[in-house]
């Protein structure tokens, strides 16, 4: 049996716990919430999270103890908002990870740092990234919740690695494919919340279908661009690890980042867009990292620089929009 320690009390922890410990393996379920693990322990839902699934406490072991939990695994899954890691992780000793195999299933870079969270738990863990990989693909937790068809892509230089982690998570309605091109697949899992939210601020303001296709395929060029400024080398970005995750988070009705994003087209602040929300837009802090990390490679990024200006810069929506408009072909 594999031993698993799962980082995060929120939706996609929720839905990979459930699939993991269903396909067999243990998993040492930290979160933060003394109640969510009490309540967890008590009824076997998580009360916040996905609270219709119900767990299996024979391989389910909820915890409010981090040492413990990664202490018991071989592997790690961080599944915590990108804006926590560094807050969580710093718990654990620069020690700790050694002999583990750690997965970021977070699509987000680390906020004020703006470095990729594989690279940055290598660094501190002094971990090579063979002993890394990510989750990624187009798949909503609410959707795994409900046991629809979904498809995932780990992502790891060690293909035996990816292919290890596969097949922990291939199901009934799971498939899972490995790949090799870590840094491509987890800055483009980064830039599909910015278009998302983007797409979402022009539906906000009242923009159509016919924009918000255009919107995505010169989305898709500017992905392009930006992670081969980064990582030069050749990729297919209609795979569904980069296209299919662009298409899913720009459309679904279960977009976190299309929803705050029309939220804020619609005129709400971002301040009341999050409280409103229950759950994480990661484009919100992807924006300013992405922007940033731009400042040095001046690659041409006309919609991230529109959020940039619209979430950070307090520039209208609408103005951003008409600019971006004009820009589109
Ligand atoms: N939800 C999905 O369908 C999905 C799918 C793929 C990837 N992801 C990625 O998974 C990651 C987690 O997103 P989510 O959708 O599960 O989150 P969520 O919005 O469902 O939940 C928010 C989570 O943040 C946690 N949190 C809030 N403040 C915190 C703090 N100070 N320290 C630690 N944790 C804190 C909450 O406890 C909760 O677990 C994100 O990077 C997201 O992009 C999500
Ligand atoms: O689609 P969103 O905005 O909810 O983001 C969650 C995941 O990244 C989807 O793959």
């Amino acid at each position: 049996m594999e031993k698993i320690a799962m980082l995060g009390g929120g939706s996609w922890a929720t839905a990979l716990t459930k699939i993991l410990s269903e396909n067999g393996s243990r998993v040492h379920w930290w979160m933060r919430s003394k109640d969510d693990v009490q309540h967890l322990l008590r009824t076997r839902h998580n009360p916040r999270y996905l609270s219709s699934v119900a767990h299996d406490l024979s391989r389910v072991l909820p915890t409010t103890d981090l040492e413990e939990a990664v202490r018991e695994a071989d592997w790690l899954v961080l599944a915590v908002p990108a804006a926590f890691v560094q807050s969580t992780l710093d718990k654990l000793g620069r020690d700790e990870l050694k002999n583990k195999r750690v997965i970021s299933a977070i699509k987000g870079m680390i906020p004020g740092k703006n470095v990729l969270v594989t690279d940055y738990v290598a660094e501190r863990f002094r971990l090579p990234h063979t002993r890394l990989g990510v989750v990624a693909g187009p798949c909503h937790a609410e959707e795994v919740a409900l046991e629809k068809q979904s498809y995932l892509t780990i992502g790891s230089p060690d293909a035996d690695l990816a292919e290890e982690f596969c097949q922990l998570l291939r199901n009934r309605y799971v498939k899972a494919n490995p790949a090799e091109d870590l840094d491509g697949i987890e800055y483009c899992a980064v830039m599909k919340n910015i278009i998302a939210l983007t797409g979402g601020i022009a539906h906000g303001l009242g923009y159509g279908d016919n924009f918000q296709a255009v919107l995505v395929s010169n989305a898709v060029q500017e992905m392009r661009r930006f992670v081969h400024a980064l990582n030069p080398q050749p990729r297919d970005l209609s795979a569904s690890a980069y296209l299919g995750d662009l298409l899913v988070t720009a459309y679904s009705q279960f977009s976190r980042n299309r929803t705050f994003g029309s939220m804020v087209g619609r005129g709400y602040s971002v301040k009341s867009a999050q409280l409103e929300m229950n759950m994480v837009a990661e484009g919100y802090y992807a924006v300013k990292s992405i922007y940033e990390l731009n400042r040095k490679l001046q690659v041409s990024m006309p919609i991230t620089s529109a959020a940039y200006h619209i979430l950070y810069e307090k520039i209208s929506p609408a103005i951003e929009i008409e600019l971006l408009k004009e820009k589109f072909k």
